[in-house]
């Protein structure tokens, strides 16, 4: 039986969605291993599934490219609230809430979380900034904001070898369900920041990295709020304060739509 799917990207960070509101679809970690395959199944950094939800629009579930379910994806909901004009999205990572304005999504991703339980790291230590390093990197802000993240703050991101510290960090038995690594160097007008993220690698952008970076300097006084975050797939503009939920605003892009058959995967 095929399944209709659609393709959509936020700033090159892609998506395969499947709507399974009316028509159930049982995923699993081997199918979204395969279907997210950019080599022999459709291709993307994560998977996501809609489904009803009885406290909100719809519910999002996240897959990342290597098959393992996660909380939340900032980019991925911005697609779906262009994608079903659902104005609350119930996630593993608590809920979203969606607003359109003209070509531009603004999702409010809820309170950030820097208590070591939280994160989670696996044991009791300060969070901002944890007393650590892994090569070059040291003294990360740890923080959840839905999904777990560390933020370094460095002189010249490109200069990382993130294909290199970024797996070490993210499988650091310091962090129990793994982490997705955020490097970023501060600039007057804004910040650039460089993602690996946690089973998918690095990305073109990260919508949660771009806001648990910007939490993590408005906190530490780096930049004031609003700030706008630049990756390599483009800028989102991050806003927050202390106490309130943290707002995300940039495009949502639509690119096709398609027919799988997912029994020839599995
Ligand atoms: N690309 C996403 C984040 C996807 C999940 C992340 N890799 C994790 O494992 O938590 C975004 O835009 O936020």
């Amino acid at each position: 039986m095929t399944r209709t799917f659609h393709k959509m990207h936020g700033l090159g960070n892609d998506f395969v969605i499947f709507d399974a509101r009316e028509e159930p679809l049982a995923m699993d970690e081997p199918l979204a291993r395969a279907v997210s395959d950019r080599k022999t199944g459709i291709g993307c950094d994560q998977l996501v599934v809609l489904e009803k939800s009885t406290v909100a629009d719809l519910r999002m579930r996240i897959w990342n490219h290597d098959g393992i379910e996660v909380e939340s994806c900032g980019n991925a909901s911005r697609c779906v609230v262009a994608l079903t004009h659902a104005k609350t999205i119930e996630t593993g990572g608590g809920l979203v809430r969606g607003e359109e304005d003209g070509s531009d999504i603004e999702v409010s991703l809820g309170e950030p979380h820097f208590e070591w339980d939280q994160v989670p790291v696996t044991y009791a230590i300060p969070t901002n900034p944890m007393p650590m390093a892994w090569g070059e990197l040291h003294n990360p802000v740890a923080l959840s904001v839905g999904n777990p993240h560390v933020v370094f703050f460095v002189d010249n991101a490109d200069s990382i070898d993130l294909d290199e510290l970024g797996p070490r960090i993210e499988h650091d038995p310091v962090f129990p369900d793994r982490i997705n690594v955020n490097v970023a160097e501060v600039h007057p007008d804004g910040i650039r920041l460089r993602t690996w993220e946690r089973g998918a690698g690095i990305t073109r952008a990260c919508g949660t990295g771009a806001s648990a970076t910007a939490v993590a300097a408005i906190l530490t006084k780096r930049v004031q709020s609003p700030v706008k975050v630049t990756m390599r797939g483009g800028s989102l503009t991050i806003a927050w304060a202390p106490g309130e939920p943290i707002r995300m605003r940039g495009s949502a892009t639509y690119v096709f739509k398609g027919e799988i058959e997912l029994e020839a995967l599995a």
